[in-house]
């Protein structure tokens, strides 16, 4: 970069206004102004000709996008929290710095998950549907009857930022007993905030929740998280909550098990292959879909890039960017 040139950042979807806004002030910011996902092509040629690129979860960012490549790219500042989209080992190889947005969308996630949790249980898609199609006959006691939440046992899968949330909720606001279930030891202090108890297996909160929420990375480690088998150690009736990514659960093993109607239902914010959703999903029932919209709030939206923003300030200005992650 020519001494006092602005860095050059590409960002790859359209983001809210003020934050686009306050890029093109700092920096010698391009828009992906078509906002479509860029190709792997396109990643190649962005790589050598930005300081930074600002991808997001739509950006298949694996090892062919770095291959061989001689980077002017310095900074990969991930607009959203979950990274697994990234190859993270071949960045780093290449000198690449990959920074993310937690905390600032833990919120609004977490009330997605409760929200999905609510409208299966209570069968609210179902309800909204009939209504809509005319065909609601009028109040009765048999009519759309659902499953009560409040009092019930949630399992967490993924006891981090957005779980903590997600715990919070159901605890304080629902009467919910919180079982968890996290790679590694939660500090007591952290689990009595919600009268949480840690279990040690995924079979263990699986067989003794009657909803199973799903808050853990994505990425290799941890697809198929949620198997046929684990899927087959849950009460008959609990439900199944995924707004962590579409690869932790075996998808066909879920459609199969809400056909056979060997759980009551599930809530996903998230697919394997989004956008595309595979068919035994779009024909399984109780099921409640949403087209990933944990962190779709405006105040949300605005806050990650505004993090993403501070990010490359520090990194610009030859300091630690506080949200590095590779
Ligand atoms: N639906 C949506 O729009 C959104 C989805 N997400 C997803 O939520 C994920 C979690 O975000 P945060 O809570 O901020 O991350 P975090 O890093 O604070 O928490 C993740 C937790 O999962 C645990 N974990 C990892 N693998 C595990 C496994 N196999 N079994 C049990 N626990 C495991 C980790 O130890 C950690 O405590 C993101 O990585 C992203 O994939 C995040 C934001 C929005
Ligand atoms: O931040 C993430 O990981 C998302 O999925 C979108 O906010």
């Amino acid at each position: 970069m020519a001494e006092n040139a602005r860095p050059r950042v590409l960002v790859t979807r359209r983001w809210p206004a003020a934050v686009e806004d306050k890029l093109s002030e700092l920096y010698d910011a391009e828009f992906n102004s078509e906002d479509v996902p860029m190709t792997v092509e396109d990643f190649r040629a962005a790589l050598v000709a930005f300081d930074a690129v600002l991808p997001t979860v739509t950006d298949r960012m694996g090892p062919e996008v770095f291959d061989g490549l001689v980077p002017r790219t310095k900074i990969l500042g991930n607009y959203g929290v979950g990274f697994s989209h990234i190859d993270t080992a071949a960045a780093s190889r290449l000198g690449i710095v990959v920074t993310n947005t937690p905390d600032v969308l833990s919120d609004c996630t977490a009330d997605i998950a409760m929200t999905l949790l609510l409208m299966v249980a209570r069968r609210a898609g179902e309800g909204e549907r009939e209504l809509r199609a005319g065909a609601w006959t009028g109040w009765r006691p048999t009519h759309l009857v659902g499953t009560k939440v409040t009092g019930k046992v949630l399992g967490i899968v993924g006891f981090g930022r957005i779980g903590q949330e997600m715990a919070r909720r159901a605890h304080h606001g629902f009467g919910m007993t919180i079982l968890v279930q996290n790679r590694s030891k939660v500090a007591q202090e952290v689990l009595d905030q919600v009268g949480a108890v840690q279990v040690d297996s995924v079979e263990a909160l699986m067989e003794a929740s009657d909803f199973v929420s799903l808050h853990c990375p994505g990425g290799a480690a941890n697809r198929h998280l949620v198997n046929a088998d684990r899927l087959a150690r849950m009460k008959p009736g609990g439900f199944l909550i995924n707004t962590a990514r579409g690869e932790v659960v075996d998808e066909a093993a879920l459609a199969a098990a809400l056909t056979e109607g060997r759980i009551g239902g599930a809530g996903l914010d998230v697919f394997d292959g989004e956008p595309r959703v595979a068919p035994e999903l779009m024909a399984a029932p109780n099921l409640v879909m949403l087209p990933h919209l944990g962190s779709a709030t405006r105040e949300t939206r605005e806050a990650m890039g505004f993090r993403v923003l501070d990010n490359l300030a520090a990194f610009f200005a030859g300091e630690a960017p506080p949200d590095r992650v590779a």
